[in-house]
């Protein structure tokens, strides 16, 4: 081996370990002090967003009443607001809530669940992203929709018919106008803030065949974002590479879907230093 390539392979090792160390520290982080994830989300995903929060250590409250918003978002570490089961009724509440954690300095994130799929699902997505979420994540479908303001017409619904990859550049252009960092999930989730794109390479395509999971994700994000608000890309790229952890070790013990669901909540409530430090696949693309 050349010395060049030996010190390319030192540096890529020596960053690598940093990632591992930092997604475990922030785990621990997670453990230790509970954040309470505020959750305003779709009715298919309640179940499992709760459970994904509790077993990585976080407390879930699922409050999406507009009379409850005053009292219980400034006490929340963090919301996650969900537009998977979008309603007239339940809007104004994600509004108040969204507004109520931005002015209370509390990290709040996005899911724009089928943005596309609808005139009123775009325009109430377009309108949240103005109330300066932390982080916005997404399938790619969701982002490039969403950066383009655009109803795809062909849309698949609440599933993406594009690669993590082709959505890169809609996630830069849609971090660096709204402000927010911006996740894409796939086989590679990439994760960005505009500048810079890290990449988070854990997880199986099982993971797919499971509903809400990615919602799940999204509220394990408010989690980590909760206990580190100053650095909501590495908070974001530790949640989403941990989950696709718990996802690869899940998928050892399943025998599919329904299977995999159970397996990936017990091995996020099991998840170990030394599996966490040398089993995260995270690295900076650009
Ligand atoms: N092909 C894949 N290989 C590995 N992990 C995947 C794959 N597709 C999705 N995932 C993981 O599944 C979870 C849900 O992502 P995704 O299916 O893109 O979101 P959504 O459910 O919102 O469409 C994420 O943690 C993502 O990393
Ligand atoms: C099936 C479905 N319909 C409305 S919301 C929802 C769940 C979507 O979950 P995910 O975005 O995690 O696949
Ligand atoms: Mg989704």
């Amino acid at each position: 081996m050349s010395d060049m390539a030996g010190a390319e392979e030192a540096a890529a090792d020596g960053s690598a370990a940093r990632w591992g160390r930092r997604a475990w520290e922030l785990l621990e982080r997670v453990r230790a002090r509970a954040p309470l994830v505020q959750c305003i989300t779709n009715f298919v995903s309640m179940d499992l967003m709760a459970n994904v929060l509790l077993a990585a250590g976080a407390s879930p409250a699922m409050v999406h009443s507009l009379r409850e918003i005053d009292d219980f978002t400034p006490r929340a570490d963090s919301l996650c607001v969900n537009i998977g089961t979008l309603s007239d009724g339940w809007l104004p509440s994600m509004r108040a809530a969204a507004a109520a954690a931005a002015r209370s300095s509390r990290p709040w994130i996005l899911d724009p669940v089928a943005v596309s799929a609808s005139e009123f699902r775009m325009e109430a997505c377009l309108g949240l992203v103005a109330l300066w979420p932390t982080v916005i994540r997404g399938n790619p479908s969701e982002i490039i929709a969403l950066t383009s303001a655009c109803r795809v017409h062909d849309s698949k619904g609440v599933d993406s018919f594009h690669e993590s990859l082709d959505a890169v550049e809609s996630a830069k252009s849609l971090a660096q106008r709204s402000g927010a960092i911006v996740a894409v999930s796939g086989a590679t989730d990439f994760i960005t803030d505009g500048q810079q794109v890290v990449a988070a390479q854990n997880g199986v395509a099982m993971m797919q065949k499971i509903t809400a999971t990615g919602c799940a994700v999204t509220a394990l994000i408010a989690a980590f974002v909760a206990v580190e608000p100053s650095n909501p890309l590495e908070a974001t790229s530790c949640a989403l590479s941990i989950f696709g952890l718990a996802g690869e070790l899940g998928m050892e013990m399943a025998n599919g879907p329904a299977s995999l669901r159970v397996h990936i909540i017990d091995t996020l409530h099991g998840l170990s230093e030394y599996t966490v430090a040398s089993r995260v696949k995270i690295s900076l693309v650009s």
